[in-house]
């Protein structure tokens, strides 16, 4: 098979004028702090490229301690309100205003990833940025319901004509420092921003350094529909110094971070410092196990969506797929050809299903990974090769005949590469679902009901689909056990992340 991209990567000419003003010209963008743009205090910036041709876009600011600390103060600030003292109601409208100016502004916040980011237009347009908006529309309702109880103790204590009350309260956990990644930017920003808001919090954002320019726009966006100045910072700039002088700084209450393993543990390091709460999602290796009896009308197309929707970048991608014997020649030929059919392009084309990876960097490691796997014995069944002008697309690949201790195996990946291997007994190919240091996401493919549930028991994994994978919802709980990390985006439990229980007790 001989893989070609449509019209070599080149970039079709985007609709919003946002997105051809980043092809016009390179402009510096600054950091957004207290409600207006600021330059760096080292005056340094870093390009912003276009991952599938390496077009300079624009150069961002890179933050230095110097400027992380104003954007904390402006946070700190902005927390003695008017933000934390609107009613619940005030707070719930102005949320739904940020969804909305999301929609109003959603071809120029899709092209805006598209071209950072390289993702098909097609995956911002009609998964991310309305599921963006979304997260805001959720934590709008949740903002009505940020209940205390009233507890009935056992204090034993009665002065005369008086008695013991107990209850609690919610309030604001404080400062929010979310740290994002670049695969899923806006979206990703919005699982920590609008639950913080929600609940009162103001925030400083470092989004990655590879993808900021959408969340300057947003932290617009969510000005423009009446957020107080500084209740919203953006910093952007590189994660050793802007991020970590951001996660170890004292005027931060709330760390929210989600990006790798690595990452995580420095971050968890940098908060013992003031001993600040943290929330992780982190890395993933998710398994899709297939039972015998699946419905393969859903379950090729599902998988293969599974790891190939944003070429592979996506924390819970189903990386490794566990198919029962009697069905895996058909199934890994019928991923195997819809891998094949994938359209790959510039983002910004209409045809394209699949753009490329976020960086060369990014893509390299994904070839070190399959160049491995095969010296290791491995057989590439499809895909396996780099391209483009910018060495940045790596087609679609399925490897079989691995070990569960190759890297290609047992690691993250990150890229539209999945690993297939077939099994006899159910319990062992558990063990193998398990056997891995992550635990975020997994898939069950039956349609025998009782096996589904007795096996979404078993998986070690924050969410497990049941004849799907990557179903995301404002209202779904998302998050990891084990090496992928804790605490939950998403949901209603994604509240608690932002809000302190206070205790009152009283003698009244
Ligand atoms: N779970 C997920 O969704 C993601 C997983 N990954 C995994 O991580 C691998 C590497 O990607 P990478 O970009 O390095 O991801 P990182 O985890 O390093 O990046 C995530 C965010 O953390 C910032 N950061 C980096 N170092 C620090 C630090 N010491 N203190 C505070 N913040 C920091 C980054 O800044 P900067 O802008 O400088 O990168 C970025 O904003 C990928 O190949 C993939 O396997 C990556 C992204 C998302
Ligand atoms: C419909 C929304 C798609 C969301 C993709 C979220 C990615 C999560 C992650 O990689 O952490």
């Amino acid at each position: 098979m001989s893989y070609s991209i449509v019209n070599d990567g080149a970039t079709p000419t985007p609709q919003s004028d946002a997105a051809k003003a980043l092809l016009a010209s390179v402009e510096d963008k600054q950091l957004y702090i207290n409600g207006a743009y600021q330059a760096p205090v080292s005056g340094a910036y870093l390009d912003t490229t276009d991952p599938a041709t390496g077009k300079v876009l624009a150069r961002i600011a890179n933050a230095g301690s110097e400027d992380v600390d104003q954007a904390v103060d402006a946070a700190r600030e902005a927390l003695k309100g008017p933000w934390a003292t609107l009613t619940p109601l005030e707070r719930s409208q102005v949320l739904n205003r940020i969804a909305d100016l999301i929609d109003a502004h959603m071809d120029e916040l899709c092209e805006l990833e598209v071209l950072e980011q390289g993702k098909p237009f097609y995956v911002a347009r009609w998964a991310e940025i309305p599921a963006t908006a979304n997260q805001f529309r959720f934590f709008a309702g949740q903002a009505l319901s940020l209940d205390g109880n009233t507890v009935n103790t056992s204090i034993n204590y009665q002065p005369e004509g008086k008695q013991v009350q107990a209850w609690t309260l919610r309030e604001p956990v404080g400062v929010v420092a979310a740290v994002t990644p670049w695969n899923s930017p806006l979206i990703l920003s919005a699982m920590k921003i609008a639950p913080a808001l929600a609940a009162g919090c103001t925030v400083v954002h470092k989004p990655a350094e590879l993808t900021s320019l959408s969340a300057l726009r947003l932290a617009e966006l969510i000005t423009e529909a009446g957020v107080p100045a500084g209740v919203v910072n953006v910093v952007t700039g590189d994660g050793a110094s802007c991020g970590s002088a951001l996660t170890s700084h004292k005027g931060i209450d709330k760390i929210a971070f989600t990006g790798s393993t690595a990452t995580g543990r420095a971050i968890v390091e940098a908060s013992k410092k003031h001993l600040t709460r943290v929330t992780l999602e982190l890395g993933g290796k998710s398994p899709a196990l297939v039972l015998p009896d699946a419905d393969l009308e859903l379950a090729i197309p599902g998988i293969a969506n599974g790891i190939f929707f944003n070429g592979g970048q996506v924390c819970v991608a189903n990386s490794r797929t566990y198919i029962h014997r009697s069905i895996f020649d058909k199934v890994v030929q019928g991923i195997a050809a819809y891998a094949e059919s994938m359209q790959m392009g510039h983002g910004l084309d209409q045809a394209t299903q699949m753009g490329p990876v976020v960086s060369t960097a990014q893509a390299e490691k994904i070839e070190q990974f399959i160049e491995d796997a095969k010296a290791k014995g491995a057989k590439v069944l499809c895909g396996g090769v780099r391209l483009g002008a910018n060495g940045t697309f790596i087609a679609p690949t399925v490897v079989t005949n691995t070990s569960t201790d190759m890297p290609i195996h047992c690691e993250e990946v990150f890229g539209p590469v999945l690993v297939a291997e077939p099994y006899d007994d159910i319990d062992e190919a558990m063990a193998w679902c398990n056997d891995n240091e992550y635990g975020l996401a997994a898939s069950i493919w039956t349609q025998d009901l009782s096996a589904a549930h007795r096996l979404s028991r078993q998986m070690e994994a924050g969410t497990v689909w049941i004849n799907c994978h990557s179903m995301f919802d404002a209202s779904l709980p998302i998050g990891g056990m084990k090496m992928s990390g804790y605490g939950r985006d998403s949901g209603k439990q994604a509240l608690d992340n932002y809000l302190e229980w206070k205790t009152v007790c009283a003698v009244l």
